[in-house]
Parts: structure tokens; sequence; C-alpha cells
């Protein structure tokens, strides 16, 4: 589909938009429930493809049709890319059907209603980094946030700031592509960023400091910052900056970031909340310290992410080019990417609270019927020939239910477990560099200026591939770095060409804009 100029409505779609009932689909599952609407698996009875259908709450709305959603379809109507959601197109609902005394049914399947309908992504980034057990490896993490800035950086020569970028609106199907999704709280903006445009945007967490600090005029480098959250928030294993409001969150970035002042993030005094969040003592810039586990390379871009003067902020598209994405270990192929079973933040949160219930229900139950004294002797049951003691083997113990053997990790949260690896170079970490011989510059990532971001060689993925606990099996060989691979001689390479005119990025979009 054509793609329209920045700004302009894509008119190329299909006309038939907003012709088809919400019928012609099964709903199989809630997947999402989000502030603007629930999300549900559905099947295209005709064809049976598999889609999302996105509910667009109609109850709150005093005022008609609610502008989000306007600008979520207005947006995504002119946006298409791999890592882009892709709306496919909307679908209504008549109303609830009546019965005899013209009463709506109680149960009816939708209730008068409007739907977009998107392609079906697996699963979203915090769900699935919320599964037990689960840990990325450096390939996949690469992976992922390549991808991101690849979608963002479109987003951006389109004039589309996203302003909610979150795990939870990162979603990953099973061949390993990520898109951007809930563009509810995007908007159009001119490069000239003189817009008023509104500071309440963006999850708290990863809202930018410009905004908590009021400006009213900004642009992309808003997604930048939250992108550096996210980031960090996938090497780190947890977020990083969970501030309870927005003067904790103020002050836990510059208790990180250190305190702005005229030097480094000149204009910042001039900002209409810096004397209401004014630090009371300078302090200094942590990244580095806080995360020195991290590789050199991941620290470096980190530090570019987490710039507090937006304007010296890293854009995506020079993110892209970073050094972070052309060293070993390399970004792995999407495809190369393990499956996993469907895993939305949603299902994960409603299992946990499961889970958490059915605790709390044993705990009462405990209460209610305690155990015997410890020092009594244990009742033998009719029937129980031995009792066991701790420590001695179960024979003849049931299987545990559900779930693989190896260990699982608590759930997420301040103080949890980390889900991802360590540090930077854990895992499939391989010293030998290579011709840059991987890529998959035939694949659909557009053609960069030093040739596609390599992928390690054959040995990438396949059968021992980065699965997580502890990112063995990836980064494999030496020998297949060297051999350059089926990419490898359609890619210049790295070496002279890196500092010269033309940076990767300008081939690789230029004709986006
Ligand atoms: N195309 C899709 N395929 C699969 N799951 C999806 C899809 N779109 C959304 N979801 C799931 O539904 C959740 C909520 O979707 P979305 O963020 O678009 O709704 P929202 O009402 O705008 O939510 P929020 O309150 O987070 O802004 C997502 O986090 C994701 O888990």
């Amino acid at each position: 589909m054509a793609v329209a100029a920045p700004g302009q409505l894509n008119l190329d779609e299909s006309p038939s938009w907003g012709s088809r009932s919400v019928d012609c689909f099964e709903k199989l599952e809630q997947i999402g429930e989000g502030t603007y609407g629930q999300v549900y698996m559905a099947k295209e009875t005709e064809t049976n493809e598999i889609v999302a259908l996105k509910k667009i709450r109609m109850d709150n709305e005093r005022e008609g049709f609610p502008i989000t959603a306007i600008r979520e379809i207005k947006i995504l109507k002119k946006l298409h890319h791999q890592n882009v959601i892709q709306l496919k197109e909307i679908v209504t609902s008549p109303g609830p059907e009546r019965d005899e005394q013209g009463k709506p049914i109680e149960g009816n399947k939708y209730k008068g209603s409007i739907y977009m309908v998107f392609e079906y992504m697996d699963h979203d980034l915090t769900g699935l980094a919320d599964r037990p057990g689960m840990r990325f490896t450096v390939p996949q993490i690469k992976c992922y946030m390549r991808q991101l800035l690849t979608g963002l950086h479109y987003c951006h020569v389109n004039q589309v700031l996203h302003r909610d970028i979150k795990g939870s609106n990162l979603l990953i199907d099973n061949e390993g592509n990520l898109k951007l999704a809930d563009f509810g709280l995007a908007r159009s903006f001119s490069s000239d960023h003189n817009g008023n445009l509104t500071n309440r945007v963006i999850t708290l967490w990863y809202r930018p400091p410009e905004l908590l600090l009021g400006s009213t005029r900004y642009g992309p480098a808003v997604d930048m910052w939250s992108v550096g959250c996210i980031f960090a928030e996938l090497l780190n294993g947890k977020p990083i900056l969970t501030g309870k409001n927005e003067p904790e969150q103020l002050s836990k970035i510059f208790e990180l970031c250190g305190t702005p002042d005229e030097l480094i993030w000149p204009g910042v005094t001039k900002m209409p909340w810096y004397n209401n969040f004014k630090p009371q003592r300078p302090m200094k810039r942590r990244v580095k310290e806080s995360f020195k586990h991290f590789d050199q390379h991941a620290l470096d871009l980190l530090e570019k992410m987490l710039t507090l003067d937006p304007s010296q902020r890293i854009s995506a598209k020079d993110a892209l080019d970073a050094e972070y994405f052309w060293t070993d270990p390399l970004p792995c192929d999407p495809k190369s990417l393990p499956k996993y079973e469907a895993s939305h933040e949603f299902q994960t949160k409603k299992k946990r609270q499961q889970q958490r219930q059915a605790e709390e229900a044993a705990k009462r139950q405990k209460l209610q019927h305690p155990p015997p004294h410890s020092r009594l002797p244990p009742i033998q049951n009719p029937g129980q020939p031995h009792q066991i003691r701790p420590g001695q083997p179960m024979h003849n113990a049931p299987p545990v239910a559900a779930g693989p053997s190896h260990h699982y990790a608590k759930p997420r949260g301040p103080g949890g477990p980390n889900r991802y690896p360590q540090g930077g170079n854990q895992g499939g970490y391989n010293p030998n560099r290579g011709g840059q011989g991987g890529g998959y510059g035939s694949g659909p990532y557009p053609q960069q200026g030093r040739g596609p971001p390599p992928y390690p060689g054959g040995g990438m993925g396949g059968a021992g591939g980065p699965r997580g606990g502890g990112g063995s099996g990836y980064g494999v060989g030496g020998p297949n770095y060297q051999q350059g691979g089926p990419y490898g001689a359609s890619g210049p390479g790295r070496g002279p060409n890196y500092n010269q005119g033309g940076s990767r990025n300008q081939q690789q979009y230029g004709n986006w804009q």
C-alpha cells in the first residue's frame, strides 16, 4: 500500500472500512484491557485468520466518539511499516439484540460498538518478560531494540510522536517481529515543534524530564527517553525509574541522571515547573556507576538515550547507528528467536492475581485448621505407610503440575529477580569479531549504508538458539562469522565507510521522507 506524505491521510486504503459487522469474527478470548477498551483475540469466520479486536470504549463518552480512537485510527491509517502494528479495518456492531419488548438482551456478544481490527501478535514485551523463568539473551535484546528503534524512526520521519512507549505497547509475534502498538496518545507534529502539546502523556515511569518540567513544545526526543528506560529495563531485569507520582519520578531521574543546570541543559531554569521541582541539592550523574555491569557499548548508548536535555538526546536514527548494534554479540535474526506460548500483560497479571488468591485462600485455611504442633508425633493416615520427612526423597510423588522443571522466577517487581542477562556480555559472547558476515539484507529491513547489522552467521539461533536460561547456545561460530554467510557479500562492511559522509540511515530511511 502506498505511504501517504507526512502529515497526510493515506487515501489508498480499502473503501469498505467500517462497512463490515463484527459478526464476521468469532471472539476467542480477552487478551487486553486498556484505558480505552478491551482487546480480544478473534477469528475471522470466513478465512480463519486470527486477529485482535480492540473495542472502542464508548460508555464514558458524553462527547461522542473518543478523540483518542480518532487519533489512533487516523494515524495508523497512514503508517505502514513492518515494525508498526497494522490496522486492518474497522468493524461495527449495530447495537444490542432486543427481546420482544424491545429490551436489550443480557449477555449479548457484542453490544453496539466500534472495533479496530489489528493483525494479531502473540505477546507484548511486558507479558513476555513476565513469563516465569524468562531471560532474554543479549542478541535477543539487541534484536528487539533494533526493531523498536526502526519502527520509531519510521514514525518520527513521518512526523508522528508515539507518546506512550512502554513494554505493554510493544507487541511481539512468534516470528520474533516487534511492532509498536497503541497509538491512542500519538500525535502528528511539525518539525518546527511549535505546537502547544499536552505534557500529560507517556506512562510515568517512561516519561522524560522535559514533560515533567512542564514543556509543551517537544518532539521525537520524548519517545527516545522512553526507549532508554525500556532498554535499561531489558538489561537490568526490572524497571529503573519507578516514581509513584510526578515529583517522585523527577527526583528519581535526578538521582540517576544528575541535577540539570544551564550548563548541561541550556534553558532548563526557564522551564514552566522548574522552580516547583528545583532540586534541593546538586546531584552527580550516576548512570555509569549504577549500571556498571552493562557492557560498554550498551552503556554508551544508554547514556545518550537518558540525556536530560532533549535537544542533545540521541535520535532513533543515530541510535540505530550505535556501536552497540554492530559489535558482538550481534542482534539475532528475529526468525531465530524461540517461539513462546502467547503472553500478554493482561493475562500474566490475571494469572498472578489468581495465584495470589489461591495462596491467600490456602493461608486462611491453614489458620482455620492449623497443623498439629510440630513436636507432636505426626498423625498417620490410614493407608499412608510412612510419613515423609524433610530431605527424604518422595517416591511415587505426583508429578508437579504444569510447568517445566527449571527454576521459576518470582513475579516481577522492584526487588524481584532479574529476568534478563546480568551482564551485557553474558551468554554466548563471542570475542571473535568477524567480517560482518550475517545480516539479512534481503529481509524486511531496509538496507543501511554500511550494510545491515550483521547477525552471527549460520550458527546463530537455529536449534540451539537463544532460549531463556543463561543465553548459551547463540553467537556460535567463529568460523561462520568469517565466512560471511549469505548476506556478507552484499554489505560493504564497516571499516572505512563508517565515518564517511552519508550514514547508513540516510540510505536506509531516505525514501520515507
Ligand atoms: N494487535 C494485537 N495483538 C495482540 N495483542 C494486542 C494487540 N493489540 C493490543 N493487544 C493487547 O492488548 C493490550 C492493550 O492494548 P492497547 O494498549 O492497544 O489498549 P489501550 O486501551 O490503549 O491500553 P492502555 O491503557 O495501555 O493505553 C496490549 O498491551 C496487548 O497485550
